[in-house]
């Protein structure tokens, strides 16, 4: 679908305040907010809303926030080209080596090298090839904390093509419940356990959130990985520590390295302490414990 992306600029005080203001505005909307720096020297700096349906509303809305301010800054419109975010991720497949795994499409069967876990995922209608800043640091992650925890019993959230519970898998051989809110993206990790053998240890299903019996079923988990977006993951941080054991792992993706620590800080509200960060692209994981 199209994005419009609705913008403004100020000196970095004000625009800060209007991000907040923004941020508060529409946190029930999901709508995707941006800040960033145009130009040093005059101090200036941009708020964007982007918005896919309803542009004259969330204008509407923007206009009457800013209403509480003293200066009203213009706000200006740009029309966004469409963009696949499937197939952007898959730009320029080649084969991705995060920690020990090789993720790799059907060209690259004989790719991995010795030592290394090769996982077969095809480009499909899910998110997760490995190529992304999120996937792969959540691989890396995973790898150092499977190895040194042992779990016995994981939950991948948000698992879109499966590629985190494939990987929880191989390393382990333990039951992986692997969800998703999008029911192509569940059929697409479903495709993929196939492929990799996995069926006997990861079951993919769609649920939003913690919304299925099998969470009752299934839980406590001792490791629970999550690459989904900031928002969403604080808003599920008591969720989190409810299907959590105690002494268990998380580990969270999706974030924005400025968003860091306001995620971190969700979780320690819900007694969770920080263990480790990896940076990638600008994204942030985090590995979390209870
Ligand atoms: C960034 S992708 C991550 C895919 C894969 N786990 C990876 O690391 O590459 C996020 C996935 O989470 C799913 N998702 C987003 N919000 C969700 C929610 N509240 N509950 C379950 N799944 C969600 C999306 O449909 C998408 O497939």
């Amino acid at each position: 679908m199209p994005q419009t992306r609705l913008y403004l600029q100020a000196p970095q005080a004000l625009a800060t305040r209007i991000y907040d203001l923004f941020d508060r505005a529409f946190e029930d909307d999901g709508l995707a907010l941006a800040i960033m720096e145009i130009d040093e020297a005059r101090d200036l700096h941009e708020v964007s809303v982007y918005a896919m349906e309803d542009v004259d509303g969330v204008k509407a809305r923007m206009r009457t926030v800013l209403c509480a301010l003293p200066a009203i800054p213009e706000i200006a419109t740009e029309e966004l080209p469409e963009t696949d975010w499937v197939a952007h991720a898959l730009e320029g497949l080649h084969a991705v080596r995060a920690g020990r795994f090789f993720i790799h499409g059907a060209h690259q069967r004989s790719g991995a090298r010795p030592g290394e876990i090769a996982i077969e995922i095809e480009a499909g209608l899910a998110f997760g090839t490995g190529h992304h800043g999120t996937t792969a640091g959540c691989l890396e992650m995973i790898g150092s904390v499977v190895n040194r925890e042992r779990p016995m019993n994981a939950l991948d959230l948000g698992t879109g093509s499966a590629v985190l519970a494939i990987a929880i898998a191989k390393l382990r051989r333990i039951p992986v419940l692997a969800t998703d809110i999008d029911a192509t993206a569940t059929r697409v990790a479903r495709a993929n356990v196939r492929l990799n053998e996995a069926i006997a240890w990861v079951q993919a299903v769609t649920a939003p959130g913690f919304h299925h019996r099998l969470f009752a079923e299934r839980r406590p988990f001792d490791l629970i990985v999550a690459n989904i977006l900031a928002r969403p993951l604080m808003r599920l941080a008591p969720d989190m520590a409810h299907h959590l054991a105690p002494g268990g792992s998380l580990i969270l993706s999706g974030i924005l390295d400025r968003q860091r620590r306001a995620v971190i800080a969700s979780y320690v509200g819900q007694g969770f302490r920080h263990v480790a960060t990896i940076h990638r692209e600008g994204w942030a994981t985090l590995h979390m414990k209870r």
